[in-house]
């Protein structure tokens, strides 16, 4: 029979700050306990349930739930349940059913466990001293959860996730230009907010192509396991939920859109966070919604937080890009004309923006600002920025808080974040290299016909059955599906002149050649990809993966590693345009179009897999084109048009949606081309013109606030630089039985020792472990070695069980000291704040569990302040754990006294924790609240929502904060023995 009966109090050994339990619930198997307090609800096995009973003596305070104490005389037991009986404040005899215990009371284990004769070793009470110390620091960090992700520190991305990860349910799109780090922006946000413990779970939609990639950065990079998630995997869970088999689920987006049973699972599922890359596909229009935006759109009704990711967000369409952000904030984006309209005003806040610059100086700056701002608060600092007798310091300090307001309060900056090249710069020079060939005669055959004959291409969609007009680009694919046709024998990369130039500048050594470099191939069709891989091997002998939509995920995965291995790798990897997006080749610097996408955003999609934050040469843009061809004549579009192949400009979609159709119609027409061209670069200019004085100018200014990104990277760089990470490494990897060699040049190896305890995360007995760095620059080169921060989760581990197990939390040590006389005892007591709270306030930043020590002497004088810790820590010695008892045993009385009297010497430190903790979160909180308030009058970008969530935050912090409480967390025993070389 268990000993576990509804309504009894346990306490978890495990999670002491969970406060105290109720039993639920007991069946044949399990317990079920509510804490309360925290508002967590724990199921355990009945067998190894790691719960202790709470049982009250004698003297003991009780605090019963709604408000009263008591100190308990007696007890008995009804029907299971103990009963206490004892007087409260007034004196009054009176009982207390345990199940009407507050939940916020503490029990003393610490007290407990010395008064019962156990004890731990000494290090490991230094040890838990050491853990409070540093986890007080780290947690209060403002670089918490962005320290110690596996990245370079670039600014930009670390604004952004800091930015993100503060807000309460973060919304946002994500939106840098292809290949500035999207990913990482992304994987720093979760990880920030795991850390903080503001998200629990998260469910990360990807592209099938990019599951792997995602899985790999997440883990690499973060250090996080996300659970990979596909059909095959769902039904081994049988009836279950699949979407529970992990706090952080992977799944394919092409799996999970096309399947509305899993989709039901998924929305059935709690989630924190929704991250959903490549967000672009997810279509959207007034008379037809895609599978992929429904299924979207009502995950992101039901979870708070969401990211979208994508570097073309207006690749289908403005209507598009506003659906999107209709996905994150339905009430902000609501009304597709107004939102039009809005953008109108985004050149004069812009100019604003500018005009602070050059105040105090020409009254015309003036009015430009004057003509955006109304807000009092505003008009202040204007007064301030405008007054040219001021301080140059005032003056600049306003102008500071002026851009900041600007920016807040107008435009799309708090829902959308895009950053360019241009605006980030570093990146390398494009270069892009035509290569004319002449058409072979099966497709000039076509080509000939089809200027002769109007009615021709007609005909020839219905006898290809492809669509106008990619029947007139991809001749290769038009000449497949020409199968009929008596004279289309040979398969068409057999005589098609770019299979022979690529083969040539493969082998060529010469320089510009390939020989020596790697080189990646797109084409638009799988098809055409298969088929050049395979003239590759049969008339060149190179061996070319394939890399396709129709692969299955680990014949990609290969595919894309055997390209990246430098040493074995393969020299060329031949793609379709889906099965490159978003994968990483900056290794690589040779990029053959093989055929041109129809899309100019798609071209973009395509030179991103090179032109990303880590390349390091100049990009090479290889474009074979058939003389005379539509090919030939789309390329001039791109180039002539908008400059296509220089840099990303955004404004593919814009551009596309005016002239795409024009485009189409004079594909086979030079003379109409030229003015096709003419027109599309004077809209590309008159927008690029008012883009990058209007929304361009201000989403790069939004983008990345720079003192902002500084102050992060500096509070990151003093983490990276902590020299008591390595000290406490070593101490904790010895008291937890890993053994660590140092193996040169910064580099360690843990390994664990036979003695390990188990469950270090990386860590198994019996096998290798793992090498590691604590340097950021060594860890970035090596890919192959681990790096330990205050955030890896080996740190992470070790110092959760000390703080939230008992470990360490009882010594007693001898101390040789030729002044003192021998047999006189002292006490050193740690307390810790308690302070119960739902783990979505992060209580942390304000008031993490912080540590008060208190020293006393057998007479119960206080020596905290003359005695350090580490000054005593280091003159004691050990003892034997039976000598230790003993020791114990025969002072019981006493040390019951000591305890009690430094728990008062404790509390009196109590009121100026509290104090400067709430004034902490006031600060913090209510300068957000003001920051927030303001915008919400200018910028309905803030939800009303965001406020009240605010508002709410700020009472259940404070009201938190208020009920810390000081729980005895470890105590040590000090017994003097006489200076036997005296
Ligand atoms: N801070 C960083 N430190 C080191 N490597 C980085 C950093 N940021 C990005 N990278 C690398 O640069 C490449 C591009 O980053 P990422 O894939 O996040 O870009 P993206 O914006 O998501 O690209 P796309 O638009 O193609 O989806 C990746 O290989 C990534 O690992």
């Amino acid at each position: 029979m268990s000993d576990f009966s509804p309504g009894q109090r346990w306490i978890s050994d495990g999670e002491a700050e969970l406060g105290l339990g109720t039993i639920l619930n007991v069946d044949a198997r399990s317990v079920t306990v509510l804490f309360g307090a925290s508002q967590e609800t724990r199921t355990y096995g009945l067998r190894h349930a790691p719960l202790t009973r709470v049982a009250f003596g004698s003297g003991d305070r009780l605090q019963a739930a709604d408000g009263w104490q008591m100190t308990v005389d007696d007890s008995k037991e009804v029907d299971g349940l103990i009963v206490y009986i004892g007087e409260d404040d007034s004196g009054e005899l009176t009982e207390l059913p345990e199940a009407r215990l507050a939940d916020t009371m503490q029990f003393d284990q610490a007290r407990d466990r010395l008064l019962t004769g156990q004890v731990d070793r000494n290090d490991w009470f230094d040890l838990r001293f050491r853990t409070l110390h540093h986890h007080h620091r780290i947690e209060q960090n403002p670089a918490l959860g962005l320290a110690g992700a596996r990245i370079d520190l670039i600014p930009h991305q670390l604004y952004i996730a800091d930015e993100v990860a503060r807000r309460h349910a973060p919304r946002v799109l994500l939106a840098d230009e292809v290949g500035l780090g999207k990913t990482i922006e992304a994987g720093l946000i979760l990880h920030r907010l795991l850390l903080s413990g503001r998200a629990e779970r998260a469910l990360i939609l990807v592209p099938a192509s990019l599951t792997h990639q995602w899985l790999v950065e997440l883990l690499r990079r973060f250090s996080l396991e996300v659970t990979l998630l596909d059909e095959a995997q769902s039904q081994a869970h049988g009836q279950a939920n699949p979407f529970e088999a992990g706090q952080l689920v992977l799944a394919s987006q092409d799996w999970l859109f096309a399947n509305t049973h899993r989709q039901a699972q998924a929305e059935a599922c709690d989630w924190d966070l929704l991250i959903v890359d490549e967000a672009h596909h997810l279509d959207w229009s007034e008379d037809e919604v895609g599978p992929g935006y429904a299924c979207v759109e009502r995950l992101a009704a039901k979870i708070a937080g969401v990211l979208l990711l994508t570097a073309t967000p207006e690749q289908m369409g403005l209507t598009s890009h506003f659906a999107r952000l209709r996905l994150l904030d339905p009430d902000r984006y609501h009304d597709l004309a107004q939102f039009r309209d809005e953008e109108q005003h985004y050149v004069e806040v812009a100019e604003a923006i500018d005009a602070l610059e050059r105040l105090p100086g020409e009254a015309a700056d003036r009015e430009r600002v004057t003509a955006v701002i109304d807000e009092p608060d505003s008009l202040a600092l204007l007064d301030t920025l405008a007054d040219a007798e001021r301080a140059e310091a005032q003056r600049q300090s306003a102008r500071d808080q002026l851009r900041d307001q600007l920016l807040d309060r107008h435009g799309t900056g708090r829902v959308m974040f895009r950053n360019s090249r241009r605006h980030v710069g570093g990146f390398p020079e494009r270069h892009l290299e035509v290569v004319s060939l002449e058409a072979p005669s099966p497709y000039r055959r076509v080509l000939r016909r089809l200027g002769r004959d109007e009615d021709y291409l007609d005909e020839l969609l219905i006898e290809t059955g492809l669509d106008h007009p990619e029947v007139l680009i991809y001749l290769d694919t038009m000449y497949r599906a020409l199968a009929d046709d008596p004279l289309n024998t040979e398969p068409w990369w057999q005589f098609d002149p770019r299979v022979t130039w690529l083969l040539e500048r493969l082998a060529d050594t010469a320089e510009g050649g390939f020989a020596d470099d790697k080189v990646l191939v797109i084409a638009h069709d799988r098809e055409t990809a298969q088929g050049l891989a395979e003239a590759l091997r049969v008339l060149g002998g190179f061996h070319a993966p394939v890399f396709h939509e129709g692969l299955t995920l680990v014949e990609r995965d290969r595919a894309a590693a055997a390209f990246a291995d430098e040493e074995e790798g393969c020299q060329v990897l031949v793609c379709s345009e889906i099965g490159s997006e978003g994968r990483n080749f900056q290794f690589c610097r040779h990029l053959v179009m093989f055929d041109l996408p129809l899309h100019p955003d798609q071209l973009e999609q395509r030179i991103g897999r090179l032109d990303r934050i880590g390349q390091r040469h100049a990009i090479h843009v290889h474009v074979p084109v058939f003389t005379g061809s539509p090919g030939e004549k789309l390329l001039r579009w791109y180039r002539e048009g908008m400059d296509a192949f220089s840099a990303p400009h955004g404004l593919g979609s814009e551009i596309f949606a005016a002239f795409g159709d024009a485009l189409a119609d004079v594909l086979l027409d030079d003379e109409s081309l030229d003015e096709v061209i003419e027109e599309t670069r004077a809209l590309f200019e008159a927008r690029l013109a008012e883009r990058n004085a209007g929304r361009n100018r201000l989403l790069e200014l939004n983008a990345c606030r720079h003192e902002r990104a500084e102050a992060v990277i500096e509070a990151i760089r003093t983490l990276d630089a902590d020299k008591a990470l390595a000290r406490y490494l070593d101490q904790a990897l010895d008291i937890f039985g890993v053994d660590s060699h140092e193996l040169g040049g910064g580099l360690l190896h843990l390994q664990p020792s036979p003695q390990m305890l188990d469950g270090l995360p990386g860590l198994v007995k019996g096998e290798e472990g793992f090498s590691a760095t604590l340097s950021r620059g060594r860890a970035l080169a090596r890919d192959d070695i681990q790096r330990l921060s205050w955030e890896h989760p080996l740190l992470r581990e070790m110092m959760e069980r000390i703080l939230n197990g008992t470990m360490g939390n009882t010594a007693l040590a001898l101390l040789k000291h030729p002044a003192i006389p021998a047999g006189r005892l002292m006490v050193e007591l740690v307390f810790r704040t308690h302070c119960p709270a739902p783990k979505r306030l992060h209580l942390n930043r304000f008031l993490p569990p912080t540590a008060v020590r208190v020293l006393l002497d057998e007479s119960g004088a206080n020596l905290t302040d003359k005695v350090s810790f580490t000054g005593l820590a280091k003159n004691l010695q050990k003892v034997k754990k039976a000598v230790a008892r003993d020791l114990i045993k025969s002072r019981l009385a006493q040390l019951r006294e000591l305890i009690d009297r430094g728990e008062g010497e404790a509390e009196r430190e109590l009121p100026s924790i509290i104090e400067a903790a709430q004034g902490r979160m006031r600060a913090e909180l209510d300068a957000e609240h003001t920051r927030l308030e303001a915008l919400a009058r200018r910028n309905p970008a803030v939800r009303e929502d965001e406020l009240t969530a605010l508002r709410d935050e700020r009472q259940a912090l404070d009201a938190a904060i208020e009920t810390a409480r000081l729980r005895l967390d470890a105590v040590r025993v000090i017994v003097t023995v006489g200076d036997e070389t005296r």
